[in-house]
């Protein structure tokens, strides 16, 4: 049975302490949920009488070029639904997306195994939130003011720069839902229930991991399904042996992945709520970008292979730095348990929040990977002097992705930084060979909330 319209969205990430260490089942990540959001809305498509149309057809529209059509056929011995992307006029071999095929043919087939109904035409629409990627367009540190929620980008896809909040996994979880919440309703009925929400976190972790080719920590989707919470990945066995679409018995094996119904593959990641706020509420996050992007496989595949090489000096950085996270998300939540208002000091968090980088830089030299990169040290260093400014990390696997600065929520601390920013470069023999142009302060702040019901009617403008 499937629904006539419907919409989700799923929120970017940012992982403010336990970047590498949270790949290991035995260290943790604190990430931080974020109100850039990936919104999904989906309707059932009309043919008209006498037309048979089988397809799915799925558009994103703020790009150039971002339509996406295909095929669906179940698949023999229970390999799953399978999708062929059909040639459409836009459909070059560069436009193919990944993350949204797989994330398709799972929840496809999840749906297609829970509600045995038959798969009808349908289209479903992408929509971001603007900090998801740079865009040439806005001016320096301007925070993009619009009545419109979404903004064209009239580029193609590929050609946006990413500001590394986690689009592919708030857009796969988000695509999941829609995908399962039309085709199989009766599966994503109550989206507060704990039930429901472990497996659409399961369903989308597979799909996420099946798209990116690698089985990586999850806590990007994590983040996507539950919010802010200080996070232990799940063991990767759980998703090895899975096959792919059209191998023979996927469905049910997707099945019992995603309803955890597997005695020997049970989800062991933990989702600790305890910390949900994350960022007090009289701090502010906010992130600048400075349109480089970082190339994260690589980056993790070194210093892997560092830890590889020297377990032992590793290990003793590994377990300092859990030591720094884990104070560093107490002292958090310390300060979000006091009243709103009561006269703060911060002077603890400045100190933990510099230890942890001081121990990140230590990983970047010990293992030649730039994670905290001669430039974003010191444009952090920078912003830490300015009134109201907390502290600040290079998130995540770290590089030339936006970085993350706590300050506190009062105007004179935004337009200090806002200022500061705008007449802010780095010239190539200033910063390790690197330069960069204007940084831009992202609109983004701290958001509590994962995955969600939307009304489909907000989305009317961008559905022609
Ligand atoms: N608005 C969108 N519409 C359609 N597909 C999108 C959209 N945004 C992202 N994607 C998909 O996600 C991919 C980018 O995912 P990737 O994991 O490289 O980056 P990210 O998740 O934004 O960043 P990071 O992993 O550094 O946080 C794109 O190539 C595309 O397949
Ligand atoms: C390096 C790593 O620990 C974090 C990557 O974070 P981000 O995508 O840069 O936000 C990888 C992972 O956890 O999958």
């Amino acid at each position: 049975m499937d629904q006539p319209t419907a919409a989700f969205s799923a929120p970017g990430k940012v992982l403010l302490a336990g970047g590498y260490l949270v790949l290991d089942r035995n260290y943790t990540g604190l990430v931080c949920g974020l109100d850039a959001r990936i919104h999904v809305h989906v309707h059932k498509l009309q043919t008209s009488p006498g037309l048979t149309l089988s397809e799915i057809i799925v558009k994103s529209p703020q790009f150039r070029d971002a339509e996406w059509r295909y095929g669906y056929r179940e698949t023999e011995e229970g390999g799953g639904i399978e999708v062929t992307q059909l040639k459409g006029h836009s459909t070059s071999a560069q436009s193919r997306n990944k993350f949204v095929e797989t994330a398709l043919a799972y929840a496809l087939t999840y749906a297609s195994a829970v509600d045995h109904t038959k798969i009808g035409p349908a289209s479903f629409t992408i929509l971001a939130d603007t900090d998801y990627y740079s865009h040439p367009g806005s001016s320096g540190s301007e925070i993009p003011t619009t009545t419109d929620r979404f903004l064209g980008f009239n580029v193609p896809l590929h050609e946006a720069h990413k500001t590394g909040l986690g689009s592919s996994a708030a857009l796969v979880t988000a695509f999941t839902t829609a995908v399962v919440a039309h085709y199989a309703p009766h599966a994503v009925v109550d989206m507060s229930s704990a039930q429901e929400k472990s497996r659409l976190h399961n369903l989308a972790q597979a799909a996420h991991c099946a798209a990116q080719g690698k089985i990586g920590s999850g806590f990007d989707v994590a983040a996507a399904v539950y919010g802010s919470c200080v996070y232990r990945r799940f063991s990767p066995s759980i998703l090895e042996g899975l096959g792919d679409v059209g191998v023979k018995g996927f469905s049910t094996r997707l099945k019992s992945i995603v309803e955890d119904t597997d005695p020997t593959k049970k989800w062991d990641m933990k989702i600790d709520k305890k910390f949900a706020a994350v960022v007090p509420r009289d701090l502010r996050l906010m992130m600048c970008d400075v349109d480089c992007g970082s190339e994260t496989v690589g980056m993790v595949r070194n210093v892997l292979s560092w830890r590889k090489a020297k377990p032992e000096e590793a290990l003793l950085l590994w377990e300092t730095l859990q030591k720094g996270n884990e104070d560093l998300a107490t002292e958090l939540q310390s300060l979000a348990s006091k009243p709103a208002n009561s006269s703060e000091d911060y002077e603890n968090i400045r100190e933990v929040m510099l230890t942890i980088r001081s121990l990140i830089r230590e990983m970047s030299s010990k293992s030649g990977v730039p994670i905290e990169p001669e430039v974003q040290t010191g444009l952090i260093n920078a912003c830490c002097q300015l009134p109201g400014v907390v502290g600040g990390v290079v998130p995540g696997a770290g590089g030339f992705d936006a970085v993350a600065l706590l300050l506190e929520d009062k105007e004179y601390a935004i337009d200090a930084l806002r200022q500061f920013l705008e007449n802010y470069r780095v010239k190539a023999n200033e910063g390790g060979g690197v330069s960069i142009g204007k940084v831009r302060l992202l609109g983004v702040k701290q958001e509590d909330q994962g995955v969600r019901k939307e009304t489909p009617t907000n989305y009317q403008d961008w559905l022609r």
